[in-house]
């Protein structure tokens, strides 16, 4: 992929997760600049050989790649320190979650391609799954970069709806916590059983793998049916299955994952 320079608005959570997921893919850390205000998060850049600032405009001004990671509430202000900048040439992506495209474009009338995408923080580890919208008017290649960048730290798809955005967060964005949280709670019961911590993380965490790479590597079975080749009739597993099902396991996934679209949503409308 081309080496653009990206600047990132914001260089919390997410953003390290794609930056340090860019960098062990061989994207030159000269090509990155990181505006936030908190210097001890900048200092972790700065030791990667990474241009910092806290100055928002500085970055956005010099990048031909706006990124903006900062959180929904202050996006409104952080566009305004931006209002100067000329974004017609750049590409801005925004993988800021509820934000649409329309409310880009009003705050930031300059900006013509604008990506919104909905990442996840396996970037970090080279295994992030992100969703992208676009509307028409965005040029192929800008759309290409996007999708590159991405693609270098995971996987991605397209949405051609942006209403899809907000369960594409319920799917990518927010969904690696439902599967910590899983991997706690199974952490936490091997521990009361007896089992010393490092024993009960390694059975949790090489399961866990285990259990992806089945699904990843039959992407023509269904998953249900690598579950059922687990249950034994009578045995063990479906036992354990019987107490998830009693608690209605499926229905309040459905629910958190409704709650998480929901959520989105009422942040759309909200900032
Ligand atoms: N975390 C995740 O898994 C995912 C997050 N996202 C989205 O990414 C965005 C960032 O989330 P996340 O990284 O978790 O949040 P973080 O709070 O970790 O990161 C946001 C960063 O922005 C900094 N910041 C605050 N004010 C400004 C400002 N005016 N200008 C520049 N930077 C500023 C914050 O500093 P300080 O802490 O000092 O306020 C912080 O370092 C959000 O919009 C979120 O919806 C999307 C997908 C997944
Ligand atoms: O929890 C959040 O709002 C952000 C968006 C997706 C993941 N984290």
């Amino acid at each position: 992929m081309q080496h653009k320079l990206i600047g990132f608005i914001g260089g919390g959570n997410m953003a390290k997760a794609i930056i340090f997921g860019l960098l062990k893919k061989g994207y030159p850390a000269n090509r990155i600049i990181v505006s936030d205000p908190d210097r001890e998060k900048l200092a972790i850049y700065a030791e990667q050989g990474i241009e910092i600032t806290e100055n928002n405009k500085k970055a956005a001004e010099c990048a031909e790649v706006v990124l903006l990671a900062v959180k929904p509430q202050i996006i409104a202000t952080v566009c305004e320190q931006l209002s100067a900048v000329d974004f017609s040439n750049k590409l801005l992506i925004s993988i800021v979650a509820a934000i649409s495209v329309d409310r880009f474009s009003f705050l930031l009338p300059t900006a013509k391609n604008i990506v919104r995408v909905m990442p996840n923080t396996p970037a970090l580890v080279s295994s992030g799954m992100a969703g992208l919208f676009a509307k028409a008017n965005v040029t192929v290649e800008m759309k290409n970069f996007a999708q590159d960048l991405l693609n270098s730290v995971g996987e991605s798809c397209w949405v051609d709806d942006e209403e899809k955005m907000h369960a594409v967060t319920a799917g990518s964005g927010s969904s690696p916590a439902y599967f910590f949280l899983l991997m706690e709670s199974m952490q936490k019961a091997l521990l009361d059983m007896g089992l010393d911590f490092e024993t009960a993380r390694l059975l949790v965490q090489q399961s866990a793998l285990g259990a992806a790479k089945m699904v990843i590597e039959n992407p023509r079975t269904e998953i249900s049916l690598l579950r059922q080749n687990v249950t034994s009739k009578g045995g063990t597993t479906a036992a354990a299955l019987e107490v998830f099902d009693q608690a209605q396991l499926s229905e309040t996934i459905k629910q958190a994952m409704s709650a998480c679209v929901a959520r989105s949503q009422q942040m759309e409308k909200l900032f």
